[in-house]
C-alpha cells in the first residue's frame, strides 16, 4: 500500500510499504517499518504521535497467492524485502489446508538489523516440518552460528529447495538496507537455476508478482 506523508521541509512525499497483517485481520493492518535518520518519509513517522491519522492508499500488488500453488517456496530476503515474505508466510502457516513448505534465506547487516526476529523464530518452532530460516549476517557479532557474508551460491543450495517444476524461489532485496551486493548476487544466481519472482530495482523491493 502507499502512504503519504511530509518530510522535514513540509514537502508530500508517497511510499510503498507491505503490510505484515493478512486479509483475514479485520479492521485493521500493521507495517514493520524500518527508519532511516535523512529518510523523508522516516521522518513523517518520526514526527507521529498516538491517535494521529496516516492517509494510505491500497492495498495493491501484483502478486496473488493461491494455497499449495506450489509444493515449496525458497524466498530470500534482505533487510525490509521480509515484510512480504513474512505476509506469504504468515498466510501458508496460518491456513491448516495449505502443506506448502518454505525455506527462508534472510539477510541483514547485522543482528540488530534483522526485522521480526522474534516472530519469524516462533513461527520456525510452531512449524518445524513445514518453514525454516537461515539468518545471513555480514557483520556478525561473536559467536554467530548463522551465515556470514553475502548470501552465497553455497547458502541457497543448502538452505533452499532444489529447481523442480513445483518449487518457486523468490528474493526480495532492499538496497537501501541490505548488503549493496545482495541485489546481483542472488540474482545473478537464481535466474540461470530458478524461477524468480524477479521484483528487484533500484528504488526498493517491489512485491512479488
Ligand atoms: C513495494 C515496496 C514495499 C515496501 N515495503 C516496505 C516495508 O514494509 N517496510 C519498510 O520499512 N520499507 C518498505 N519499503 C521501502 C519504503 O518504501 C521506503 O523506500 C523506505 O521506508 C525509505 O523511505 P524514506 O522516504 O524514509 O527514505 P528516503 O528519503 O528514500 O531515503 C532512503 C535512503 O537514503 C538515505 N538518504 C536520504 N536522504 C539523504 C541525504 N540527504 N544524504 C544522505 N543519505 C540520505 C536515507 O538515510 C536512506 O538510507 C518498500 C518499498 C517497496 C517498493
Amino acid at each position: 500500500m502507499s502512504c503519504r506523508g511530509k518530510d522535514s521541509v513540509g514537502e508530500e512525499v508517497v511510499k510503498p510499504y507491505t503490510p505484515t497483517t493478512l486479509d483475514c485481520d479485520i479492521g485493521y493492518f500493521e507495517l514493520v517499518i524500518k527508519m532511516y535518520p535523512q529518510g523523508r518519509m522516516s521522518h513523517h513517522f518520526r514526527e507521529m504521535r498516538e491517535g494521529d491519522y496516516l492517509a494510505v492508499k491500497g492495498p495493491k500488488g501484483r502478486f496473488k497467492y493461491q494455497p499449495n500453488q506450489v509444493r515449496a517456496f525458497g524466498m530470500i530476503a534482505g533487510g525490509t524485502g521480509i515484510t512480504p515474505m513474512f505476509q506469504v508466510t504468515r498466510a501458508i502457516l496460518e491456513n491448516p489446508d495449505d502443506k506448502t513448505n518454505i525455506h527462508l534465506i534472510y539477510a541483514n547487516v547485522t543482528y540488530e538489523d534483522i526485522l521480526l526476529k522474534e516472530e519469524i523464530d516462533n513461527l520456525a518452532i510452531i512449524f518445524p516440518n513445514q518453514f525454516n530460516v537461515y539468518y545471513v549476517l555480514n557483520q556478525p557479532p561473536e559467536g554467530w552460528e548463522g551465515g556470514i557474508g553475502f548470501i552465497s551460491k553455497e547458502m541457497i543450495q543448502s538452505h533452499c529447495p532444489p529447481p523442480a517444476t513445483d518449487v518457486q524461489v523468490s528474493s526480495l532485496p532492499l538496497p537501501p538496507c541490505s548488503p549493496s551486493s545482495l541485489t546481483l548476487t542472488t540474482n545473478n544466481l537464481l535466474i540461470a537455476d530458478f524461477e524468480v519472482w524477479t521484483s528487484t530495482n533500484e528504488q526498493g523491493h517491489g512485491s512479488p508478482p
